[in-house]
């Protein structure tokens, strides 16, 4: 598949095929196109040439509304400063996609208790965002993307906010939940430590993807 801004060409060339639970990672230098990528096979952007399927269906197939409710029920998503909503509480936060599903609030609360209690959170669920560190906000975007037991979950620098031991930590106890629960993770970091820890490894050089190594298991 490709992506075009207008006439600039940021995604040349990338094929990707994503296992149930595997764990991709994708690294490579500043403006090369990874956070690009990760936009076009979420469903956020359109491809401009090739396609992204998702099962078996063509996410180019799908109107605005099916592609919503897509990433709504089957991926979840974590970005650099974890983008929790300061109005909400942690567990609330956590509980987010469940609730956007329909699920009564006392369920949804229940199950994000469970999650964040996994993630050494549970003592802080009645706080708001701004009443919890750092790592420990990146650890509830981390509850509210896995809740819902989403098909994959789009990490885009999830760590790069954290300092690297904070980020390691942080990082390895986001992919031990996603491969407890089966969740496939594409995954894309600027530190090759941490794309160490995954499946598959893949280089974005130039818009351009290349597999660099997979881990035999
Ligand atoms: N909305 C946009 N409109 C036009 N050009 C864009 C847009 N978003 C990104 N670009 C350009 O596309 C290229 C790839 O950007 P992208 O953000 O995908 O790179 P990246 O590898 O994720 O970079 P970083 O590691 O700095 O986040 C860059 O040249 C960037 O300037």
């Amino acid at each position: 598949m490709d992506l075009r801004y207008g006439s600039s060409l940021a995604v040349k060339e990338a094929d990707i095929a994503l296992r149930r639970g595997e764990i991709a990672a994708i690294t490579g230098p500043s403006g090369s196109g990874k956070s690009s990528l990760l936009y076009c096979l979420a469903g956020v952007l359109p491809v401009s040439g090739g396609e992204v399927l998702f099962e078996r269906t063509n996410l180019g197939d799908l109107s605005d509304e099916e592609l919503s409710l897509l990433r709504r029920d089957r991926f979840g998503f974590v970005f650099q400063y974890g983008e929790l909503l300061p109005e909400l509480t942690v567990e609330e936060n956590a509980a987010l996609p469940l609730r956007l599903a329909g699920q009564r609030k006392a369920q949804a609360l229940a199950t994000a208790g469970e999650v964040l209690g996994r993630l050494g959170l549970r003592e802080l669920r009645k706080r708001r965002p701004s009443q919890v560190s750092g790592g420990q906000s990146q650890r509830v975007a981390v509850a509210r993307a896995l809740v819902h037991r989403p098909a994959v979950v789009f990490a885009d620098e999830p760590t790069g906010s954290l300092d690297s031991v904070g980020a390691q930590v942080v990082l390895a106890e986001f992919l031990a939940l996603a491969r407890s629960q089966g969740t496939a993770v594409v995954l894309v970091t600027h530190d090759t430590n941490v794309a160490a820890q995954a499946d598959t490894r893949y280089t974005m050089i130039d818009g351009v993807l290349t597999l660099q190594g997979r881990s035999v298991s």
